[in-house]
């Protein structure tokens, strides 16, 4: 989104045929595949070319000819600059079908293995208000759309909350309201903002590395507790007491208030120790009777309810009796290691994150699960052959890996331990393709259930089965 756009042509009535990669839209002019940002499969439109490289060009819709008649009027009155839900012009249906198509060519095209009829995608229940965590940034240095720079008004006061413009770090879009938690997120972000203006509380300047508002996390668990994080850059017990009370006494509801001081020009907080200002240091999520406490560096799936969807299918897939070892690897907080914990003979889970694993051991003594077990490290130090004679040779394996998708030296350790039953749950159906290709020397594909986690953009997770040949 530069605004230095080289001069580069108008393509005229360009008819938008697909979806593709990234969330955009895709047309083809004279063999030349180009990407539109928020464009509609059947748009016909005069589109502008911002990038041209050899293979391929990205541009945007300049005037519209004919909308799509499947386009809807996105909910979200930031849609369109905001980099975050860029398929709310679509119909939900449609982009359940997209992620599926997407799931299937990654299956035909990169695997290129055989597999059964891939079960239809299980949506959302809730398509708005389905996040459990959101994180805003302060600035000084408010985005200015287009229009508002072309309408020549003066914006003298550009403090904002919201999010980061793609490819614009010291920028942020001030949100009005998000659609994709509770309200009672908006209402907070608004709270600080206004309360921060009113009593001249620098918010940040990302360039200057200067400022005390900086960052800013609410998590609203399907518990109904809330925890909320504010991350400043001075520490200014002062300023910091004088905030954190007014948001306890503005939001009673909050479990757990914390606040964490960064003075460092980066705005990651796992290396800085958070405060608890009041309350609980954790919050908690139920899944079928279990709980699981989240601190605020812990990682838990921003879709509470499609998390217990996804977990379920694995725990399907897995076919579990009783007796069985499961391994559990990329376990993160060991959610669902100790899901299947109840259902098997022992479990192991491997994760890169010490403090999850932490996490995850506190959880199994919480629930009262004594037969987990739980190792940090980078999997392909820890998962070696040594490891599995130590811990024995597992009946499932779980694999939960992130978006690069897992190593190739895990993948031979795997293949050389040969499970009888592999489950492998992936947030990038392309990545997990690749790694198909390889586990199918041994093993045969039984299922396939893609599940949607994040309506309204071009996410997509998805379990495969796998049986032992
Ligand atoms: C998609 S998450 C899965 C989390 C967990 N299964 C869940 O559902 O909550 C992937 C996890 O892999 C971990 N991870 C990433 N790279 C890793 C590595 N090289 N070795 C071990 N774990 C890794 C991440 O820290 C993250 O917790």
């Amino acid at each position: 989104m530069s605004r230095k756009r080289k001069e580069l042509p108008v393509l005229e009535g360009v008819e938008i045929i697909d979806v593709a990669a990234e969330g955009n839209a895709l047309a083809r002019v004279n063999d030349m595949v180009v990407f539109v940002p928020f464009g509609a499969p059947g748009d016909v439109a005069d589109v502008k070319l911002d990038r041209k490289k050899s293979s391929y060009a990205e541009g945007h819709i300049e005037r519209m000819i004919k909308p799509s008649a499947i386009r809807e009027t996105p909910r979200c009155e930031h849609f369109g600059i905001c980099g975050g839900c860029r398929w709310q012009h679509l119909p939900y249906e449609f982009q359940l079908q997209c992620k599926q198509k997407q799931v299937k060519d990654a299956l035909e095209r990169i695997a290129k293995i055989p597999f059964p009829e891939i079960t239809p995608i299980l949506g959302s229940e809730s398509i708005w208000e389905y996040r459990n965590k959101m994180e805003y940034t302060f600035s000084s240095k408010m985005w200015l759309t287009f229009d508002q720079l072309r309408s020549g008004e003066e914006f003298p006061d550009r403090r904002a909350a919201g999010f980061h413009i793609p490819g614009a770090f010291d920028k942020v879009l001030d949100i009005n309201a998000c659609h994709l938690q509770d309200d009672l997120g908006n209402r907070i972000r608004r709270f600080i903002k206004g309360f921060g203006k009113e009593k001249g509380l620098e918010f940040y300047d990302l360039r200057e590395n200067r400022g005390f508002l900086r960052t800013l996390m609410i998590r609203i668990a399907s518990t109904g507790e809330v925890m909320v994080v504010m991350q400043v850059g001075e520490d200014d017990q002062e300023k910091i007491g004088m905030l954190m009370d007014a948001v306890a006494s503005e939001f009673p509801e909050i479990t757990s208030l914390q606040y964490v001081v960064n003075t460092k020009v980066n705005d990651t907080i796992g290396d800085l120790d958070i405060v608890c200002y009041k309350g609980r240091e954790y919050i908690e999520e139920e899944m079928e009777g279990l709980r699981f406490r989240i601190g605020p560096k812990s990682f838990y799936q921003t879709n509470s309810r499609q998390a217990y969807r996804l977990y379920s299918v694995a725990r399907e897939f897995a076919k579990l009796k009783g007796d069985e070892l499961v391994y559990d690897l990329y376990t993160g907080t060991g959610t669902i290691a100790l899901f299947l914990a109840r259902g098997c003979r022992h479990v192991v889970g491997v994760e890169y994150v010490p403090e999850a694993i932490e996490d995850a051991k506190i959880n199994a003594g919480v629930n009262g699960l004594d037969n987990t077990e739980f190792y940090a490290g980078d999997m392909k130090n820890v998962l070696t052959s040594e490891f599995i004679a130590e811990h024995g040779r597992p009946d499932v394996m779980i694999v939960d890996p992130p978006r690069a998708g897992m190593h190739e030296d895990v993948v031979n350790v795997i293949l050389n331990a040969a499970p009888e039953r592999i489950v492998y749950v992936s947030c990038n159906p392309a990545t997990q393709a690749r790694d198909l290709a390889l586990i199918h020397e041994k093993y045969d594909v039984e299922a396939v259930q893609p599940v949607d986690m994040f309506p309204h953009t071009q996410h997509v997770e998805n379990v495969v089965g796998l049986k032992l040949r």
